[in-house]
């Protein structure tokens, strides 16, 4: 299997904290991956390591199998849009057009046209002037006219309204099934990623908690409700990930083999959105009351 990006002990540190540590993944050619984690677990971090604006502290990050940092050949391939999607505000998005076809070597200037006329962009407003939905429309078409091989979105959607968003995605979908592109993509919106998505990678605190296939990730955790644990193993089950009790009982988050063959717990399957946040759900706070000056 062709691996687009992988990342080996990838780690970045500012100062004597690390943004991102100990990073391993993986991420198959022709995926549609979704990043998320809490704010501030590191997305970013790992998606400027990606596209080189970041030189690792620690390990290695291959996008190609090529070191993306100062590496100018390697960017011809990665189509990037930050969190903010910076664009030259003065300029009209049919500037932004013309301007991308003399900086980017492989540049399909009719297919931004195209999707911009489908999004219903105006072609001769300044874009400072457009709303934040249609930016990040015009974001979108410039990076897809770079038909890039790995298309790297920093939160494309947070700011977008409802139907902004599933526009944004659509369009997204769509230009990336023509292509084949491979994406990675960050949002806190985990409903919309579970029909975006066909790939899944959890951070916290800097960590890489899950790395994927959804359809496997899915598969292989279930929910059990049953009496009161206290570690005793469990037939079928690999792994306790996350685990909450009252005096008698136990709702446990686990890995499965198969089939849970304990007849004292009651299994329910997850939806990737309860199994996200059951993984996001211990994350570790690093602010403390006393730090604060509060009472806690
Ligand atoms: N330029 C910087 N200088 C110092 N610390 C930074 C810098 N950029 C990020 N950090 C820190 O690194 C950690 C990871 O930040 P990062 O922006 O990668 O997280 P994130 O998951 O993208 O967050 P969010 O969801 O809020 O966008 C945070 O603790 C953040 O405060």
């Amino acid at each position: 299997m062709e691996h687009v990006l992988e990342a080996d002990g990838l780690g970045m540190r500012y100062g004597a904290r690390w943004a991102l540590r100990d990073c391993t993944l993986r991420l198959p050619a022709g995926r549609v991956a979704a990043l998320v984690g809490p704010n501030g677990s590191g997305k970013s971090t790992l998606l400027h390591l990606a596209v080189g604006l970041l030189r690792p502290d620690a390990g290695a990050v291959r996008v190609f199998g090529n070191t993306p940092y100062e590496n100018t050949a390697a960017l011809a391939d990665i189509g990037f849009v930050a969190q903010d999607t910076p664009l030259y505000r003065d300029f009209t998005a049919d500037d932004l057009v013309t301007m991308g076809g003399k900086v980017n070597r492989r540049w399909d200037a009719t297919l931004a046209r195209t999707r911009l006329a489908q999004a219903g962009i105006p072609p001769r407003i300044p874009v400072g002037k457009l709303s934040g939905g249609q930016r990040a429309q015009v974001a979108l078409a410039l990076a897809l006219a770079k038909r890039p091989r790995l298309l790297l979105l920093d939160e494309p959607v947070a700011s977008l309204d409802p139907v902004a968003r599933r526009e944004f995605l659509r369009t997204l979908m769509g230009g990336v099934a023509e292509s084949g592109t491979t994406v990675l993509l960050s949002s806190h919106i985990l409903a919309d990623l579970e029909h975006s998505c066909d790939h899944l990678v959890v951070l916290s605190s800097g960590a890489v908690q899950l790395s994927g296939a959804v359809d496997d990730i899915v598969g292989e955790h279930r929910r059990l409700v049953g009496p009161r644990h206290h570690g005793e193993p469990i037939g079928g089950v690999t792994a306790v990930v996350r685990a909450r009790h009252t005096d008698r009982q136990s709702t446990l988050l686990v890995r499965v083999t198969g089939r849970v063959t304990d007849p004292s717990w009651t299994v329910h399957e997850l939806t990737l959105e309860d199994l996200i946040l059951a993984y996001l759900s211990d994350g570790v706070t690093e602010a403390t009351h006393e730090a604060w000056g509060v009472a806690a």
